[in-house]
């Protein structure tokens, strides 16, 4: 139980919840036993009627008439608690399941893309969704059971006793058998459940990953491949739900034959008992085998519960696991800052802790406020890692970078954030309306707003061509939206966004050139107070930059202006003669 303390601040906090649900289940469970008290006297009445010691028919009929009514009544007002004890204690349950949830999803916001690139996207869903399910089994059916029990067994079985005390010990005896062969069932049962689970997340899987490569499948015409791989899968999947049946098959067997069993010894003992006088009247046997039939479910669910609580412990176990990661990347302070965006690189070198490759050795450069910044290089050279770095999204092993004078690993993490707008290599877009994407850089943005960031970004024309124009929903990734109209909707969220830095990381390697040419005509109009930095691999991109980085193997290897770059031979050089040739051919 020491990982499941964890939960034990939400029972604080709907400790009321859980009071009232304990007086309920108290209700409950006193109006539940009446029942068999006032059916043990109406059959003590007949019992008498017959033996004579009752003459009149009319007197028994009487007492059976307000013992029925009194078993309704009683029976009514149980069921009415017993509703009201789900009530509480379950929805107490729900309302805990989406803190946790919340608690979950607003710690894996705040950790660092690190702990992502250390941890599968299926573990952390799994976390989110099956761990917490098991949680919440054991904060509402288990807690609500163990009540229930407890409340029954305290009431139950010391009037049992005071009735006829042998005859209570060998009613009983069963129950413990009963308890420890449901755990043992219900333990086997969730082991193969938790089975049946993986390999319906592998069928998942594999299912929605067909779906999102169904133009690779058609385009290799993998059809069939894909069909036996599923039918495969599918048997797995089918075998081990079969196998789970089959263990739960036992369960209400085992519940009847342990029913039965008790049943046999009241009736045998109490039988016996009553021949040889030591039970006054048969009105008790009654009793007793309505009060084993009412005690068999929640003794069944002692074992049950012990195995829900052992899953939830390891569930918990599971979630405290992330839920006490630090996030690598802290903020250190909450001061507002004011970002005015001259951003200076201090000999920064940087190596990505799961690859072990040094991206960036010894990088020094400075972008004044205003000014802009293009970083040309080839691939795997480090450019995306300098984008990455000014946001924090990983700190630098050695070196200072500093924005206005001040390193960022001082400065608030919010705050400096807001300052940037950072448009990735891989345009992400949201399963939402073009709206809503371009929105998602200023939440309070206006439709004119929207509409003025997309012709900034060249994409309005694109957009009002639908049909729903900037209602028009993206598909997953935005599958309705070609490689540069992703760029440039991607674009219109950093402009909207109006922050001190904006950082292009190959932003317009999907747009033509004469696209790119207006995009960069606009943005030039738009950046007179930004500092902006521009990755990518086209002269055409960088040549009006005020200064021009050449990047290699993480080192700066040129650096210039276009004019001073094309006096010098290098790499920046020959890009730019291939580009023109290709050009001109
Ligand atoms: N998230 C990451 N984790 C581990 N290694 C990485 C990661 N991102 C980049 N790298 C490695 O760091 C080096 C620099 O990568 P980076 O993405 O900065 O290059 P780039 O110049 O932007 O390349 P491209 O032009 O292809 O985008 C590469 O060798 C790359 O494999």
């Amino acid at each position: 139980m020491k990982e499941l303390k964890h939960v034990n601040k939400y029972f604080l906090k709907y400790k009321w919840h859980l009071i009232v649900g304990l007086f309920i289940t108290i209700a409950a469970r006193v109006f539940a036993i009446l029942t068999p008290r006032f059916i043990g006297e109406s059959t003590n009445a007949i019992e008498k009627y017959v033996n004579g010691e009752i003459v009149s028919e009319a007197a028994v009929r009487s007492e059976l008439m307000t013992n029925i009514l009194l078993i309704l009544g009683a029976t009514l007002i149980a069921a009415f608690f017993t509703f009201l004890m789900r009530q509480t204690f379950i929805v107490v349950s729900r309302h805990i399941e989406y803190d946790l949830k919340n608690e979950i999803f607003r710690k894996y916001e705040d950790l660092s893309l690190n702990f992502y690139k250390q941890n599968r996207t299926g573990d952390l869903m799994n976390r989110i969704s099956e761990d917490v399910s098991k949680v919440r089994m054991y904060l509402g059916p288990a807690i609500m059971y163990s009540v229930q029990t407890g409340v029954l067994f305290i009431v139950v079985i010391p009037y049992m006793f005071s009735q006829a005390p042998e005859l209570t010990m060998y009613t009983i005896a069963p129950l413990p058998i009963l308890s420890f062969a449901i755990y043992k069932l219900s333990v086997a049962i969730n082991k193969r459940s938790t089975i049946v689970q993986q390999y319906l997340s592998k069928l998942n899987t594999f299912t929605q990953e067909s779906f999102s490569g169904i133009s690779v499948i058609k385009s290799y015409g993998l059809e069939p491949q894909m069909n036996t791989s599923f039918t495969e899968l599918s048997n797995d999947n089918k075998a081990k739900n079969i196998d789970l049946v089959k263990v739960q098959a036992f369960f209400f067997p085992l519940m009847v034959l342990l029913i039965g069993a008790s049943n046999i010894l009241v009736i045998f003992v109490g039988g016996r008992k009553f021949i040889m006088g030591e039970i006054d009247n048969l009105g008790i046997i009654v009793e007793f085998l309505l009060y084993v039939n009412m005690l068999t479910w929640p003794v069944a669910t002692v074992g049950w519960v012990t195995s829900i609580v052992q899953q939830a412990e390891a569930s918990q176990k599971r979630i405290n696991e992330f839920l006490k990661e630090v996030p690598s990347i802290q903020n250190p302070s909450l001061e507002p800052e004011n970002v005015e965006g001259s951003i200076t690189f201090k000999n920064v070198s940087f190596t990505y802790e799961d690859t072990n490759i040094t991206a960036l050795k010894n990088v020094s450069f400075e972008v004044e406020s205003g000014e802009t910044l293009a970083i040309i290089g080839k691939t795997g050279s480090g450019k995306s890692t300098i984008l990455e770095l000014i946001g924090r999204l990983y700190d630098v092993d050695e070196g200072v970078i500093a924005i206005d004078g001040k390193d960022i690993r001082k400065m608030n993490l919010n705050e400096l954030r807001d300052g940037i707008g950072y448009v990735p290599q891989d345009a992400f877009l949201f399963s939402d309306s073009i709206k809503n994407n371009i929105r998602f850089g200023k939440a309070e943005a206006s439709d004119k707003e929207i509409m003025e960031a997309a012709k900034v970004a060249a994409v309005h024309k694109n957009i009002v061509g639908f049909s729903k124009g900037y209602d028009t929903i993206l598909g997953e990734r935005g599958i309705t939206l070609s490689g540069g109209q992703k760029q440039r909707v991607s674009i219109a969220r950093a402009i909207i966004h109006d922050p001190k830095v904006l950082l292009f990381d190959d932003s317009l390697s999907a747009v033509d050139t004469e696209t790119e040419e207006e995009i960069l005509n606009n943005l030039f109009k738009i950046s007179k107070d930004k500092t902006t930095i521009i990755v990518s691999h086209r002269i055409s991109s960088v040549k009006n930059a005020d200064k021009i980085i050449i990047l290699e193997g993480g080192e700066i290897v040129q650096r210039g202006t276009h004019q001073e770059l094309l006096g010098q031979d290098g790499y920046y050089k020959e890009l730019y003669l291939k580009q023109l040739s290709e050009k001109e051919m």
